[in-house]
């Protein structure tokens, strides 16, 4: 078995000495593909026994076992791993399915999972547990985030944007309904608007209305605004829009009571409202105030706010918040508001206390994860949930020119929304093509 394994090793060192040793640098997922896989999967086969018993993940076999093997087959009882029920190749690395024999939890193997990667000379190992008793090896054999790319198969779909890829190269996805508000923070330069960027790309395409609240006067979003149903970028147009929107969440309380039903989505599909997903680009500009009458102004806004995140997700109104940091020290209303943001992604912080706003609450092992995010790895972050689990995340590089042609192209997706339409941006009209000159060129010289 061994002799099998070392001439698999043999054979991808003597590969790698080649042309393919360029390719596990520039391109990982073919080298993955020609080498990697061959030989993990080998690897993987004959020292699974071996490798769970010394990992600590074997059980003793059951009394029945025991004696039917010393007895009838006249072999030496041996523990027992987890069984494999499938193995499957992936273009990032193998997914391996196992169950659990008595006495093994999803817990153990997920604290052995440092020493399988080991073991098996993969980059990352991810245990998830997919039904009781079963649990999944996710390993992968090269950084898939270095450079991100999206699995092929992830489309936004119902009220679900794959905005990135996991460690284990599985998409994350942003589902408005099992995560109806969020927040995302990070410090300058971390890949917010990245993320967003990613998000709008995402939900363009989908029938929703889209609201940007952008007080950087506009430079994040309103290239987006084909695709924008409303978009404000003070604080006083933010005050205004963020009346209305409470308004509209009333309106569509009448509308639920009217139909006996709890949720837009047990509305038959003609009653049912457009849901609506609020992007704010930097909330601290909401919150901040530079003179005693922008009191006011701030308590309407963090009033309609926190009225929206604790009851507009039953109405279909979602919200997107991006800061920077997220503190008390952003004044009355604002850990209210944060508490009610159960979505969390993490990007690069500048102190520990940034991370622990973001992800102590909701997954607290998260926290040194996203305390320790490189500079020189922009987009990468920690998406937790309100179940505890979380993961490290990059966004792919999407330039804005992307989003806007996105944008352009789902513009007739915009809804009919009439409360709205005093917010809607001005959306300057496409240069046209140049048309070729019927004038034919005459030579200078004649
Ligand atoms: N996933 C990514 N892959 C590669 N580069 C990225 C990624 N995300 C962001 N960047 C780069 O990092 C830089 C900062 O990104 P971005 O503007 O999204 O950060 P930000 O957190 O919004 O910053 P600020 O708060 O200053 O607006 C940009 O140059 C962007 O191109």
């Amino acid at each position: 078995m061994t002799d099998v394994t070392t001439w698999l090793e043999t054979a991808g060192a003597l590969a790698g000495a080649g042309g393919l040793g360029y390719a596990k640098v520039r391109a990982p997922r073919v080298y993955w593909s020609l080498v990697g896989a061959p030989v993990t999967w080998g690897r993987f086969a004959f020292s699974y026994r071996s490798t769970m018993d010394v990992c600590g993940l074997t059980v003793q076999p059951s009394g029945l076992r025991a004696f039917v093997t010393r007895n009838v087959a006249r072999r030496e009882v041996q523990p027992v791993p987890p069984k494999i029920r499938r193995i499957r190749a992936t273009s990032t690395g193998l997914r391996v399915t196992l169950r659990l024999p008595a006495g093994l939890e999803p817990a153990d193997v997920m604290a052995s999972s440092e020493r399988l990667r080991h073991a098996w000379g993969v980059h990352s190992v991810t245990v998830v547990e997919i039904r009781p008793g079963f649990v999944e090896l996710r390993m992968t054999g090269y950084d898939v985030l270095r450079r991100v790319k999206m699995p092929h198969k992830a489309r936004p779909h119902d009220m679900a944007v794959p905005v990135a890829l996991r460690e284990d190269g599985t998409a994350f996805e942003r589902d408005y309904r099992k995560a109806p508000m969020a927040l995302t923070l990070g410090a300058n330069h971390s890949g917010k608007s990245m993320y967003q960027r990613n998000l709008i790309k995402g939900l363009a395409q989908l029938p929703v209305a889209l609201v940007g609240i952008d007080c950087k006067r506009g430079v994040e979003q309103s290239a987006f605004a084909p695709r924008l149903s409303a978009l404000v970028t003070t604080p006083d147009e933010a005050a205004g829009l963020l009346d209305v929107l409470v308004a509209e969440m009333e309106d569509r309380f009448d509308l639920l009571s009217l139909h006996g039903a709890s949720d837009i989505w047990e509305l038959p599909q003609s009653a049912r409202p457009v849901p609506v997903v609020v992007l704010v680009d930097e909330v601290a500009e909401l919150f901040l105030i530079s003179s005693r009458k922008d009191e006011e102004r701030r308590e309407r806004i963090v009033t309609a706010l926190v009225r929206l995140a604790q009851m507009a997700r039953a109405v279909g109104i979602y919200l997107e918040i991006c800061a920077q940091r997220f503190g008390s020290e952003l004044g009355k209303g604002a850990t209210m508001l944060r508490a009610q943001l159960t979505g969390r992604v993490v990007h690069r912080v500048n102190d520990k206390q940034t991370a622990e706003m973001g992800l102590a609450d909701v997954a607290p092992d998260a926290v040194p994860v996203a305390s320790l995010i490189p500079m020189d790895r922009p987009g990468t972050a920690v998406a937790a949930d309100s179940t505890g689990g979380w993961s490290k995340i990059r966004t792919p590089h999407t330039t804005r020119d992307e989003v806007v042609a996105v944008c352009r192209e789902f513009a007739h997706l915009v809804p009919d929304l009439p409360a709205l339409e005093p917010f809607r941006p001005f959306v300057p009209a496409e240069a046209p093509a140049p048309s070729p000159s019927l004038v034919k060129p005459r030579p200078v010289t004649d």
